[in-house]
């Protein structure tokens, strides 16, 4: 590979990513812990034997006390390796160990590679055969045709576990995906569709296969393979490739693209010529998939024929056509209903689902991991591969076929929380907040965005209605919202409610309002009208405090302390309440709320026992039993120090209220998280560790809050401000869109202000 890859990275690069940290790309984890000598009683012998001899007596208990059901063999002999040819299985071992690392990070499937050193077909079906016990589903890999026909087919009928060649089916599910959007935006039917297949190898037959059972027609496809094209008349095919060949003048693959509607590259980099690409019919669909090179580069493409859909494997062009968006998901599907094969309705079903998911809105997070915003059309034809969606759409439609063509061996019997469940796999975030969109969905309120000319603040406004969660109301110069949203692909764009304080009906009773809370401050009338007109965050709060909207959000264009500084002109906090926030740091396990990380310096006792009632009410409104625990750098007064008392204080204080919750304090972290150093202390009154942690004040919070973020790499929603007499969130000023969202719906809700 050259020194210098333009755009992407040098191949020194590429290595010392291989290299580094530790050699290769994955490693393996224990899920239990093994700590104590009882761990390793029940893990190994003599626990160890229990299960063993349930599996004995009831084959499907593996799939309850072992890792069998969710894992999956990614297994090669490296005798196709991408486009790069038969390099050995040892070399494969990088392609392999990577798909297994795409399993993980994407579908959350568990996965390791093998690489079997034999090109025998008969010594590499005994090897996968024999492993079956091993693993819930086998992904062929890389294995040259027309050996890896020969393969699949004895594998499917010896095995009852899921087995897919993934550059057959995998590759042929997306690109029969992309090939559907990309005949949709150029307005062709497949049925009329002149295609010219280049490669006549395990991908190219499978592709060419699903299109004609698409829809495609037979005689419309032109296959060629490095003798040019297969026509009735060759000698010495073998059945897959006669199966695809056809009666043609054309000689060459230079001769069979002319006029053609369609080129499918599964072959090798550079097999297209741009000259050739110039003779193709008008709009051409050109999807160069050979990695890590393309038959052609999307440039030259370009250079002859401008008005060409063009399609790559690679991830550094629009496009890309490669089976990272199929495998992870159909397993997924796959395992979830134990079927016992991945047939014909599966891969249609997830190919259809790929196709739909690119003609709908994209995310944001989606729209950030790729720094550019995906709109169907000529260079977004197909999802991306980090698009979060996937899983979901995917692998539900996978596991429905399965079921409706009666392969799954444990249907699922109600798909909508199949659903939930498969969006909270890889987003613990999505399942701690399912109630509150819930709530926010069934008591839609209004609220104002006040910074609604911000790119994230509207596109987390226009999720918010398109969503359902409520309506609303955005604040900026009138047209410059108005542009915006048609810039950023709003539906309906005029439907949503602007308020512009220049033209704003209620700026009369808005001056009024805020003259009486002023004119004793040292402001005049004049004063006030030039901040009601100038002060978003102003003139926002005011129209929640007149009524003209519940909630406000804002935050991303001024600090949080100037911003609340703006908007605590207008609103107060509630009678008695003291404004504070709370962070929650959400990881895979557990949900944990951290207050107070925004306000009070040094909190007296009395707030930091109305700190610790309001942060354990707000856990109990998001569906977690409070256990709360007063931090300090001491536990139960050791060591001693001269800041414990209002920690102590306020634990007397709760003891004298008795609000209804478990708490306990003071103490430092370990003795409220870990159960081992909780054991040292009988007495405390947690009966497990703590999920409120009320810290001792603003400076350890906040380092805490973001430290944890930051090294413990936890999701992070917050600083949730609570305490205000109307709900007011202001977000950070780095929030991304889906952040901004969360916190809208939070205060819609009503879960947290
Ligand atoms: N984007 C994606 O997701 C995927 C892309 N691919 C790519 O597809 C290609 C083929 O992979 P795979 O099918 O597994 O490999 P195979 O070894 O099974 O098949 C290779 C095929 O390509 C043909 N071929 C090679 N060079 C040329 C050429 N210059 N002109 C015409 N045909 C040629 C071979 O022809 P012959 O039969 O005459 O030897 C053979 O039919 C690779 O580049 C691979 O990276 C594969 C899977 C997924
Ligand atoms: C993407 C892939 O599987 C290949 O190129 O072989
Ligand atoms: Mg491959």
């Amino acid at each position: 590979m050259d020194e210098e890859k333009p755009g992407s990275f040098t191949a020194r690069e590429a290595l010392f990513y291989h290299e580094t940290i530790r050699p290769g790309k994955i490693e393996i984890i224990a899920s239990k812990p093994m700590a104590t000598q009882r761990d390793l009683s029940l893990a190994y012998s003599p626990g160890v034997a229990v299960p063993v001899e349930a599996i004995a007596a009831d084959p499907s208990l593996a799939a309850r006390y072992t890792a069998r059901s969710n894992l999956v063999a990614v297994i090669s002999n490296g005798t196709a390796i991408l486009g790069l040819g038969n390099l050995g299985a040892l070399a494969s071992k990088p392609v392999m160990e990577g798909k297994a690392v795409l399993f993980k990070r994407f579908a959350d499937v568990d996965s390791i590679d093998i690489e079997l050193d034999t090109e025998d077909p008969d010594k590499f079906i005994e090897a996968v055969a024999l492993m079956e016990p091993t693993f819930g589903g086998i992904n062929l890999e890389d294995i040259k045709a027309p050996e890896c026909f020969i393969i699949e087919a004895a594998l499917r009928e010896r095995m009852n576990i899921p087995i897919m060649h993934d550059d057959q089916h995998g590759t042929a599910i997306i690109s029969a995906a992309g090939l559907l959007n990309a005949c949709h935006i150029t307005g062709r039917d497949l049925k009329d569709v002149k295609i010219v297949v280049n490669g006549a190898g395990a991908a190219a037959i499978a592709c060419t296969a699903l299109i004609k059972a698409l829809g495609v027609r037979h005689d419309n496809v032109i296959m060629c393979d490095r003798s040019g094209p297969i026509t009735r008349d060759r000698e010495n095919l073998d059945q897959w490739k006669s199966a695809h060949a056809v009666d043609t003048d054309a000689t060459s693959l230079e001769e069979a693209l002319v006029g053609a509607d369609i080129f499918l590259g599964l072959s090798a980099a550079g097999a297209l010529r741009p000259e050739w690409v110039a003779k193709m019919a008008d709009r051409p669909i050109i999807f160069a998939m050979a990695n890590p090179t393309p038959e052609i580069m999307p440039d030259e493409a370009k250079a002859v024929r401008p008005d060409a859909i063009i399609a790559t494997g690679r991830s550094d062009f629009p496009n890309q056509v490669n089976n990272v968006l199929g495998f992870p998901f159909i397993f997924r599907g796959a395992l979830d209903v134990q079927a016992t094969a991945i047939n014909e309705e599966m891969k249609v079903a997830a190919a259809r689902a790929i196709a739909q998911l690119a003609r709908e809105r994209v995310p944001d997070e989606v729209a950030a991991a790729y720094g550019k915003n995906h709109k169907f059309g000529t260079d977004y034809i197909i999802p991306a591969p980090f698009d979060p969606r996937l899983m979901e759409v995917v692998s539900s439609a996978v596991a429905q076929a399965a079921m409706d063509s009666g392969v799954a061996k444990a249907p699922i019997a109600d798909m909508d929380a199949y659903r939930l469940q498969l969006k909270a796999r890889l987003n613990p975030t999505s399942s701690v907040l399912t109630n509150t969109y819930e709530i926010a969905r069934a008591h839609p309120k209004r609220v104002v965005f006040a910074e609604a000319e911000e790119d994230v603040v509207l596109r987390a406004a226009i999720q918010f209605r398109d969503f359902g969660y409520g309506k609303p109301i955005l604040v900026g110069r009138t047209k410059a919202v108005a542009d915006k949203l048609h810039q950023l692909g709003a539906d309906n764009p005029g439907d949503f409610e602007i308020q512009n304080s220049m033209d704003c009906p209620y700026i009369p009773e808005m001056v009024d309002y805020l003259y009486a809370r002023m004119q004793r401050k040292g402001y005049t009338e004049r004063d006030v009208r030039r901040m009601v007109n100038q002060e978003r965050n102003v003139f926002a709060a005011l129209l929640v405090a007149l009524g003209h909207g519940d909630a406000l959000i804002s935050g991303i264009t001024r600090t949080f302390a100037q911003t609340a500084r703006e908007v605590n002109r207008v609103l107060d906090p509630k009678p008695g309440a003291i404004p504070f926030g709370i962070h929650m740091l959400i990881g895979k396990n557990h949900t944990t709320f951290l207050a107070d990380t925004t306000i009070n310096e040094r909190p007296s006792a009395p707030e930091l026992a109305h700190i610790a009632k309001e942060t354990a009410a707000v856990a109990r409104r998001m569906g977690h039993e409070p256990r709360v625990a007063f931090l300090s750098y001491s536990t139960f007064g050791n060591p001693s120090g001269q800041w414990l008392t209002n920690i102590r204080e306020a634990v007397a204080i709760l003891d004298t209220d008795d609000p209804g919750f478990e708490y306990e304090g003071e103490m430092a972290p370990d003795a409220a998280l870990n159960p081992k150093v909780m054991a040292l202390y009988p007495f405390s009154r947690l009966s497990g560790p703590a999920n409120v942690l009320i810290m001792p004040g603003l400076q350890s919070a906040n380092l805490s809050a973001k430290l944890l973020r930051e090294l413990a790499g936890n999701d992070t929603i917050g600083p949730m401000l609570i305490g205000m007499e109307k709900p007011v969130q202001i977000a950070p000023m780095t929030a991304i869109a889906p952040e901004v969202l969360t916190l809208a719906v939070l205060a819609s809700a009503g879960v947290v202000g």
